[in-house]
């Protein structure tokens, strides 16, 4: 692990993950260098990534999809948006003006279908199956990032788990069908510039395991330090930020952070960012390492209580949704 002496966040060689029998003292060192990383800032770089996809690969996914016309877009948009669409939790949202979050976003789930746990009344349905506009030449693009990507944190996840003392498949739970969310982001420019509107992504932390983001060139991403100041996360040629996501904190004990970040505005230019939300199962029981044998969190109820605070989301009202309390009460084994 180094750190660039013009940046405040380290930054982690995955080289040895693209060989097919790293060895133990390289994944010990990265386990080392994630587990440094996540007990303080709670954000890293990762560099030499076993992705098959150039940055250029992935913003173009992106590109394509907001070159849509308006109308393509809204077909695929969430019902909260359009009310005669069927998907609630996967496809598009538009740019919600005049708040901190000036971006459009589309978001793709598994490939796979997963067990439909919700109650079909449920005004958010966390499993539905993906939404695809036929005019969308990247689906095939976007399903295979989607692939390497929840692949890599998978990896990530026995080294994290490693990190926690526990053996590395301690955690393969949470990949039984798993939810994890892939998100195509624009932030339109703002023109002309206004002063109010200094942020077009509002302080948060992510909800799941990890999120690993790819940002364009234009910057604008900041990080809350452990000393409570803004720092810059510029992009890095090559490199994907890693965060740790609300959930894998509580699980970690509290020792690793979901650190607060947010984006700044460029006055007058657009931005793209690509982040994937690494998640387990809606059904899965989460528990912390300090106390497994704990009730446990169900993250799907996890994720609906998360989402009332989005703006995506404003309608979600958790106590009105028909959420299932047990696993049971779901049907699903944990
Ligand atoms: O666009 C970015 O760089 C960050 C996006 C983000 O933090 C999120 O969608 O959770
Ligand atoms: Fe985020």
């Amino acid at each position: 692990m180094s750190t660039s002496p013009t940046l405040s966040l380290p930054l982690i060689d995955l080289t040895p993950l693209s060989s097919p029998n790293p060895t133990t003292e390289a994944l010990a060192a990265i386990s080392q260098s994630l587990s440094t990383a996540f007990s303080t800032t709670g954000f890293a770089y990762l560099v030499n990534t076993p992705l098959s996809f150039t940055h250029a690969d992935i913003f173009f996914l992106a590109h394509e999809f907001f070159s849509l016309p308006e109308a393509e877009k809204s077909s695929v948009a969430k019902k909260t948006f359009i009310p005669q669409n069927v998907n609630t939790y996967r496809g598009f949202f538009p740019a919600q003006a005049g708040s901190d979050n000036l971006k459009e976003g589309f978001e793709i789930g598994p490939k796979v279908s997963l067990p439909q746990i919700f109650d079909p009344r449920a005004k958010f349905n966390l499993t539905e199956a993906n939404v695809w506009s036929e005019d969308y030449r990247c689906r095939d693009g976007a399903e295979q990032l989607y692939s390497e990507l929840q692949e890599l944190s998978s990896k990530l996840l026995s080294l994290l788990a490693m990190a926690l003392g526990k053996g590395a498949s301690y955690f393969d739970g949470y990949l039984d069908n798993s939810m994890s969310t892939l998100r195509l982001l624009h932030y339109p420019a703002i023109t002309p510039p206004s002063p109010q509107q200094e942020l077009c992504c509002t302080p948060h932390t992510d909800s799941g395991i990890l999120t690993l983001l790819h940002q364009d060139q234009t910057g604008g991403l900041e990080v809350l330090s452990t000393s409570d100041v803004w720092i810059p996360a510029p992009y890095v040629p090559g490199s994907i930020v890693v965060n740790i996501g609300d959930l894998m904190s509580q699980v970690s004990g509290g020792k690793f952070k979901a650190t607060y970040h947010r984006v700044r505005s460029s006055p007058g230019k657009s931005r793209y960012s690509v982040p994937f939300f690494f998640e387990p199962g809606a059904g899965c029981v989460v528990r912390s390492v300090d106390d497994e044998a704990g009730e446990g969190v169900l993250y799907g109820k996890h994720v609906l209580e998360k989402m009332s605070g989005w703006v995506e989301f404003q309608d979600v009202d958790v106590e009105k949704e028909p959420v299932f309390e047990t696993v049971e009460e779901i049907g699903v084994a944990a």
